[in-house]
């Protein structure tokens, strides 16, 4: 098993409390394997990305573990997670298109980022060109400034930046939003020929957009109000999901599968309740058209079969 999270629970502090962002996330990832993590705005996915990486100021380890190829992650531990960083684990982040560095020609910045991780510039360079002919960019990218690039092709330097150290895993947040439709199946489908070519060994591929996860993902995440509610190979998610808000999600799209889809989520009645105090028992059952009495208690994880889980009192109804 590549990675195993178990009863991840990581806050953020507020003025008003604590926000339970992952309120004990449990999943694994096998090797090889590509899963979307898909939800609604705010519902932690961008969170669970960022725990497995680098917590912000704000957030807090609060329960749980993540293992790594038989590793314990120092999550919270902001020095120890630097030696794993780029290494082992690695994030494409949300709108990193704009995180390069624009005072700094492409070349300059990598070395110095290579360095930083105690790694040569000149032993990686040949790799680091074949790796940029591969998304089609030339050699010549080392010499520009980020401003000189469009936005895909910052987006293609970025991937192949955040993959160059060969990390077991990849957590892509969001890489397509910012794009066109060419682009965005551009950058989807080089995300699978990194896992393909050894160059990431797993990753989680973190969206909203759950028709472009569709395509290239093995298995799907849904995720809503700081927990997962039901995993699943991509096909069955989208065929026949079990949760009341996966179906929701996947009424919301009918188009999913068949394109990759530039819609957006049409929205489904009701709010997330917020994680400031979120209820106890299921979190959807305010929006739930199934919800019953049982469902005041938490829900039971349910196997459907031993790669499909959901967490639902209603899931084998
Ligand atoms: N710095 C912060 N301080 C307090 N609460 C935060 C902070 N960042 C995120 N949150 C809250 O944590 C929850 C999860 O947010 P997160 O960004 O992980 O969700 P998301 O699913 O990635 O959303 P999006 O798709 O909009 O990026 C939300 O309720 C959000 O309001």
């Amino acid at each position: 098993m590549a990675l195993e999270v178990e009863d991840l629970k990581v806050h953020y502090r507020t003025t008003k409390g604590d926000v339970r962002a992952l309120d004990g996330v449990s999943f694994s990832l096998a090797d090889g394997e590509i899963v979307g993590l898909a939800g609604e705005s705010g519902c932690g996915k961008t969170t669970l990305g960022k725990s497995l990486i680098r917590l912000d100021g704000r957030m807090r380890h609060v329960g749980g573990r993540a293992v790594l190829d038989g590793d314990e992650l120092p999550i919270g531990d902001d020095r120890a997670m630097n030696a794993r960083r780029w290494k082992e684990v690695s994030i494409i982040p949300q709108y990193s298109m704009s995180a390069l560095n624009p005072t700094r020609r492409i070349g300059k910045m990598t070395a110095e980022l290579l360095r930083a991780r105690g790694k040569s510039y000149r032993a990686l360079k040949d790799e680091l060109v074949h790796r940029l002919h591969l998304v089609g960019l030339s050699e010549d990218v080392l010499g520009n400034y980020p401003i000189e690039l469009s936005g895909g092709m910052k987006q293609r330097v970025v991937m192949v930046l955040s993959t160059l150290l060969d990390p077991s895993l990849l957590i892509a947040d969001e890489v397509t939003s910012a794009l066109d439709v060419t682009n965005q199946k551009a950058v989807a489908e080089t995300l699978v020929r990194f896992r393909d070519m050894g160059f990431v060994k797993s990753m989680i591929v973190v969206t909203h957009d759950l028709s472009l996860v569709y395509q290239i993902a093995d298995t799907i995440m849904v995720m809503y109000a700081g927990q997962i509610v039901e995993k699943a190979p991509a096909e069955t998610i989208v065929t026949s999901p079990r949760h009341p808000y996966t179906k929701a999600l996947i009424g919301a799209l009918p188009e999913v599968g068949l394109e990759y889809g530039d819609e957006k989520l049409k929205s489904i009645p009701g709010k997330p309740p917020h994680l400031l105090d979120p209820p106890t028992g299921c979190r959807f059952r305010a929006r739930c058209p199934l919800a019953a009495d049982e469902c005041a208690q938490e829900p039971p994880k349910v196997a459907i079969d031993d790669r499909h889980e959901v967490a639902c009192w209603k899931a084998e109804d």
